[in-house]
């Protein structure tokens, strides 16, 4: 398989433009849902991804990798690795502008093992805007935002109404966050239960 880098975005895209209500860099993001695994507090194995908003179309994430996260003995599992750009790229279009999306199409490249106990450094930017498409792109490095990077990744999400999650959502996950609405950072929709 080749390495040669293709071109991306794939398409012809505008400059996104950061939502007039996008957090100010620096900003620490609350979790966006208490049982996201990427990011939940009440997630137990989850990954406690943490994030922060960076400069222009920017944000830094960052996850330690627990022996709950293992692969092969030691080293993180590839899938779970792109979990946490799932979650880091998912973050910055849903907090840059301030719209709900869904991960279409997510592509991974390992380019070194992540060991037990790394903290992987995730530098996710938005790249383009087609209609309802959005690409992002991301580097994740180790033990420190200088380190060596270790994984890369690229995203296609799509823009969608919030009747999305009502639609498809399990109802008595919906009913819990109705009767709970601290669960989520967000209060985008009224539920009844
Ligand atoms: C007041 C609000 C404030 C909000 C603030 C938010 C802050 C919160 C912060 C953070 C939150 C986020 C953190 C979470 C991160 C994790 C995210 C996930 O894991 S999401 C779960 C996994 N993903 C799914 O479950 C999707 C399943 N797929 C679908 O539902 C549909 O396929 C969907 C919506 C993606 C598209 O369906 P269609 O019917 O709406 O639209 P169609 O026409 O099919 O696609 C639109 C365009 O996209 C292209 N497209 C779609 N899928 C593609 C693919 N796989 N590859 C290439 N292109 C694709 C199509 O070709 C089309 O392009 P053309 O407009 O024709 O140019």
């Amino acid at each position: 398989m080749s390495r040669a880098p293709e071109p991306w975005p794939p398409v012809e895209t505008d400059l996104p433009q950061r939502h007039a209500d996008a957090p100010d860099p620096g900003t620490d993001l609350p979790p966006h849902y208490a049982h996201c695994f990427g990011c939940g507090d009440q997630a137990e194995d989850g990954l406690h991804l943490r994030a922060t908003v960076g400069e222009g179309h920017t944000i830094l994430s960052q996850f330690t990798v627990t022996e709950a996260h293992q692969g092969a003995p030691g080293l993180a599992h590839g899938g779970l690795l792109a979990c946490a750009f799932d979650e880091a790229l998912g973050t910055t279009v849903g907090n840059l502008l301030r719209s709900p999306a869904v991960t279409a199409k997510l592509e991974t490249s390992f380019l070194r093992p992540v060991p037990v106990g790394t903290t992987l450094f995730i530098d996710a930017h938005l790249d383009g805007i087609a209609g309802r498409k959005i690409y992002v792109s991301a580097d994740g490095r180790l033990d420190a935002p200088d380190g060596p990077i270790a994984v890369r990744a690229r995203a296609l999400f799509v823009l969608v109404d919030l009747s999305h999650f009502v639609t498809h959502g399990r109802k008595e996950d919906l009913v819990a966050v109705a009767k709970d609405p601290s669960l989520l950072s967000h209060r985008p929709f009224e539920i009844n239960p």
